[in-house]
């Protein structure tokens, strides 16, 4: 077996806060393979990627590239000794071309590589990569924008790319394409580290894995000799039944909401909303399926009362119908990340002037409700007063959900609820969705995530072009029947038509 191109050697990181994210960690990262990091929310993923990449130094242990100990103080560092990362959140210039952001990415003489678009597309074609160098990254979907990223990380000899959560944003699809990329890029003899909580797509394309459990190690090895139940109960400490169906089918109540033949022009970067009908009905979870950026966003600022129509109504059915969300990009519309847990958990009632004692904030009662909070929706976190921009990515969206059902709204609108949260994160969060259903609020779910809404809704809208392509319900809910109506072109015709009901 060939040595590793870097390691970690027993790396232990401490917080200025005293937390210790990360104890006696060891990884070592080989040149072709795929190496997935799992881990439950809070587990130490992205301090881990945040050391490989230099954003943070180890407070103990070292960093080891082909055997020499190296030290990164800062991006720049890694990127210099050849490691390149694709965030989440991507760091794109949208109104700039292919070819420009990636010329922006490269260091020195490097960039006068990527002024012609020719020696682009040979670079490109070494990965197994066709994009236009010509186009706005902007108006490209998400999974070509992700595309750009890697080439950008790869432009500096990288040896070493690392990939935070990139299939969260994916269709099942769109995934397998992916990785087949990054297989090309294994195949140069790239290290590749990935950040997922998905078992099953760990075991259909990484070569080895490690498991973090609450900052430490807990399993490393290759993925050939594993099963989805070891690697489930290495993550969480024990078995999580995936898969099943939550709840039963419910018998749904009174009219809520309605929105009849509402359309939203088209933009730059929007496919607009045309022509659409939908009923909102107490008790029922209705999921909204799509491939993203075909008009769920602006369903839901329809929906959030954040846009109203061109043309076409939006009614609720009385004025006691509240409407709770939770939004999509948590960072900039969901969370205040420099105040503390509890101030985001009660923000909606403080805002509406609760929480006061002769006019004060009666912080002791903060403290309190924001406690109990914490404990149901087991968010992870030093108290309820620390910061929230020093929780993991996962807890910070725990918090977002859980303010969302503590309104006790009649609608609720959640985009992507599981999006970044381990197996039993997931499962609670939908269980809880699911049990609000039952007590009567309507709860809408906008999901690329087939199989989760196929789980937990009693029906189905399927989105394509900002048109809703068709629906499905019950037992004619399946991922054949859903993924075909979110790539057929039959909206037009389906719309007018009444669109498809099954
Ligand atoms: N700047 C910080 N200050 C204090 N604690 C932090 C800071 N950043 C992260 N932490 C804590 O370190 C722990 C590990 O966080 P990290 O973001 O590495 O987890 P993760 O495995 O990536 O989680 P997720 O899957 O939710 O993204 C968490 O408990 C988090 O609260």
């Amino acid at each position: 077996m060939s040595s590793p191109v870097i390691e970690l050697d027993h790396v232990s990181k401490r917080y200025p806060n005293g937390f210790v994210a990360l104890e006696k960690v060891c990884l070592s990262l080989f040149p072709g393979e795929i190496h997935a990091l799992l881990g439950e929310n809070g587990a130490g993923k992205s301090t881990l990627m945040n050391i490989l990449y230099g954003v943070h130094e180890p407070t103990e242990g070292g960093v080891l590239m082909n055997g020499r100990q190296v030290i990164h103080r800062r991006p720049a560092d890694a990127i210099a000794n050849g490691i390149g990362m694709v965030h989440q959140h991507f760091k794109l210039v949208a109104p700039f071309t292919v070819a420009e952001n990636m010329a922006l990415a490269a260091r020195g003489d490097r960039r006068k590589t990527f002024r012609r678009h020719h020696d682009i597309r040979a670079f490109m074609q070494r990965y197994g990569m066709d994009l236009d160098p010509a186009a706005i990254v902007g108006d490209l979907p998400l999974a070509l924008q992700q595309r750009v990223e890697i080439l950008k990380a790869l432009v500096n000899d990288t040896r070493v790319l690392l990939l935070d959560e990139p299939s969260t944003i994916l269709t099942p699809d769109e995934t397998r394409a992916l990785y087949d990329t990054v297989r090309h890029i294994c195949e140069k003899g790239t290290a590749v580290a990935v950040v997922t909580h998905n078992v099953d797509e760990v075991l259909a394309n990484a070569d080895r894995y490690t498991i973090l459990r609450r900052g430490k190690t807990n399993g490393t090895g290759l993925t050939e000799s594993c099963t989805p139940e070891d690697l489930v109960e290495k993550i969480v400490g024990r078995a999580v039944a995936t898969g099943t169906r939550l709840g039963a089918l419910r018998h749904a109540g009174d009219e809520q909401m309605r929105i009849t033949a509402g359309n939203l022009r088209s933009a730059s970067g929007s496919p607009g909303l045309h022509n659409i009908n939908l009923t909102l009905l107490a008790g029922e979870v209705i999921g909204v399926a799509g491939v993203e950026g075909n008009g769920q966003t602006e369903l839901f600022e329809l929906l959030a009362g954040q846009r109203p129509l061109d043309s076409g109504a939006i009614t609720r059915s009385n004025a006691d119908v509240t409407i709770a969300l939770v939004p999509q990009d948590r960072h900039h519309e969901g969370l205040s990340l420099d105040l503390p847990v509890s101030h985001n958990l009660l923000y909606p009632k403080i805002m509406q002037g609760g929480y006061r004692r002769f006019g004060l904030l009666n912080h002791a009662a903060i403290a309190e409700r924001a406690r109990e909070m914490i404990i149901q929706s087991d968010i992870r976190t030093p108290s309820h007063a620390s910061p929230v921009r020093s929780l993991s990515g996962g807890n910070q969206q725990k918090i977002v959900i859980a303010r969302a059902m503590a309104e006790s709204a009649a609608v609720i609108v959640v985009y992507q609820p599981t999006r970044g949260l381990d197996l039993a994160a997931a499962e609670s969060v939908l269980m809880r969705l699911v049990e609000a259903a039952d007590a009567g609020t309507t709860v809408v779910i906008i999901s690329s995530n087939i199989e989760e809404l196929i789980r937990v809704a009693d029906r189905i809208v399927v989105m394509n072009g900002g048109r809703i392509t068709g629906e499905v319900a019950g037992a004619n809910m399946s991922i054949e029947r859903i993924g075909t109506l979110m790539t057929s072109g039959r909206g037009i015709q389906a719309q007018a038509a009444g669109a498809e009901h099954v």
